[in-house]
């Protein structure tokens, strides 16, 4: 079959009669099945995703399909679908399934976006490799040896293997920008409340979004147009108007386009992703852009507040599972204290156990000044200082990670090493900004290299235009 790189191509097919639904679906489960090695998928719903895809077909014949048929999508294992199982990539939810269906999966189910399975993750989207799942780590399909980052990394690996169109991920911190980078594929962060989080399990409320992983900036675009705006399940979403985001692609004009001076002068980052970084600057300096180097003298404070604030948040949220209301059930409990020890300390990986244990010390009475209290103070002061830049800038440009794709097993015994490979994307969920991750060519041993493009708040329409615009520059190659 040929290389969609748009739904749009796909759409155009469809209505040629050169291609159908059902042998879409039926192309990429034969995908997942030679591909199976990968482990990017956790569940395949073969005969449901044929059956949708025969209803599309029908409704593309009378001319009453909907503007997303013909995309097949992959969903995170974080993603609540009514009657499926969701897991976050965890033992403890083993015997959960779904009540009801997240929002932004069931408005592209609405739009006849068929499901064509549930992705492989890091245990409650924790982690930066895919390495933390109890379904096994996920390989990056351009080198089996290596991780394809996390915590979205099935969702990125299907895409980038071409086992589905796009998949639909999270990010509380990076995890669908940082897999994308290192599977050479496009990952959108939006706003913070531009899409509704009903439905998603929760890691750190305050920090997560959903957000599409494609091979297009076009159809993050449209995805992100058709999952954002009001839902009356999350408080949290804005009701700001939605832009026409796949409409408003075209890019004329000069950008103001700032750059953390250190993520292209420091060695702590890896030479061929500074240069890929430089290269790009230039290349827009030189068609009349103003490219300009800043200071930034919070970046070394965001790792720390990030990772206080999220495992506070977490230890929070992650209280319901104990063993009584879902999942995992300790059999050898004697009573209700041995309970929950039993069934969290089995049900939880040892990743998931760190963090609750590092949110319960920041939030516990005598550090929590100390911790918790700073981190926020900090937040707000990145924030202040994000804004201020944005007041002078259109766009931050930045790499996406430190270094392409490492080994799998590398990171595994450093946590600390680990939670760096999210440098340059966690600011963006520190300050509610969006961020668009796109593919910027392949470094050393043709492993990829993204670059990442971050807006002000709610200036996604701006962000993809341009980011449209960067691709279409041919940076991929
Ligand atoms: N969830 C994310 O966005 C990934 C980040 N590496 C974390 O472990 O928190």
């Amino acid at each position: 079959m040929k290389e969609y790189l748009t739904l749009t191509q796909i759409q155009e097919d469809l209505r040629e009669g050169v291609l159908t639904c059902v042998n879409l679906v039926k192309h990429y489960l034969d995908r997942i099945q030679e591909n199976a090695h990968l482990n990017a998928f956790v569940e395949v719903y073969a005969a449901e995703a044929l059956a949708a895809a025969e209803v599309v077909d029908q409704k593309l014949a009378r001319g009453e399909a909907g503007r997303l048929a013909g995309l097949i999508l992959g969903l995170k294992d974080v993603l609540s679908h009514q009657g499926h199982a969701v897991r976050a990539g965890s033992k403890i939810l083993n015997s959960y399934t779904a009540p009801y269906t997240a929002t932004a999966v069931q408005r592209l189910l609405d739009a006849d976006a068929i499901v064509i399975g549930r992705q492989n993750c890091d245990e409650f989207a924790m982690g930066s490799s895919n390495e933390n799942s109890a379904f096994g780590p996920v390989l990056n399909a351009a080198d089996h040896t290596r991780v394809p980052g996390g915590s979205s990394g099935g969702s990125a690996a299907a895409v980038q293997a071409g086992l589905c169109h796009a998949s639909l991920g999270s990010d509380t911190g990076g995890s669908v920008r940082q897999p994308a980078a290192f599977c050479g594929v496009v990952g959108l962060k939006p706003s913070y409340g531009r899409i509704s989080r009903h439905g998603l399990i929760a890691y750190a409320s305050s920090f997560d979004c959903i957000g599409p992983i494609t091979r297009s900036v076009a159809d993050a675009a449209l995805l992100l147009e058709i999952m954002s705006g009001a839902d009356d399940f999350d408080s949290t979403v804005s009701t700001r108007e939605v832009p026409a985001y796949s409409e408003s692609l075209a890019w004329s004009g000069k950008a103001r386009i700032g750059y953390i001076r250190e993520s292209v002068e420091s060695t702590a980052i890896a030479p061929e992703i500074r240069e890929k970084t430089t290269a790009l600057l230039d290349r827009l300096k030189a068609k009349g852009h103003a490219v300009e180097p800043i200071e930034m003298p919070l970046l070394h404070s965001l790792l720390p507040t990030y990772y206080i604030l999220t495992t506070a948040e977490a230890s929070s949220n992650l209280s319901r599972f104990d063993g009584v209301r879902y999942g995992h059930r300790s059999q050898e409990a004697t009573d209700l204290e041995s309970l929950y020890k039993r069934s969290r300390t089995k049900g939880f990986g040892e990743e998931v156990r760190r963090r609750i244990l590092l949110g319960t010390f920041v939030l516990s009475a005598n550090y929590y000044d100390a911790y918790y209290t700073k981190a926020q103070r900090v937040r707000r002061l990145v924030r202040e200082e994000s804004e201020r830049f944005f007041k002078q800038f259109d766009f931050l440009i930045s790499p996406v990670t430190p270094t392409t794709a490492f080994k799998i097993g590398e990171k595994t015994e450093d946590p600390l090493q680990m939670y760096l490979a999210d440098i340059f994307t966690v600011q963006a969920n520190v300050i509610g900004n969006p961020a668009i991750a796109i593919p910027c060519g392949s470094g050393e041993n043709s492993l990829p290299i993204g670059i990442q493009v971050m807006a002000p708040y709610f200036g996604e329409k701006n962000m993809l235009a341009f980011a449209s615009y960067l691709e279409s520059l041919g940076l991929k190659h």
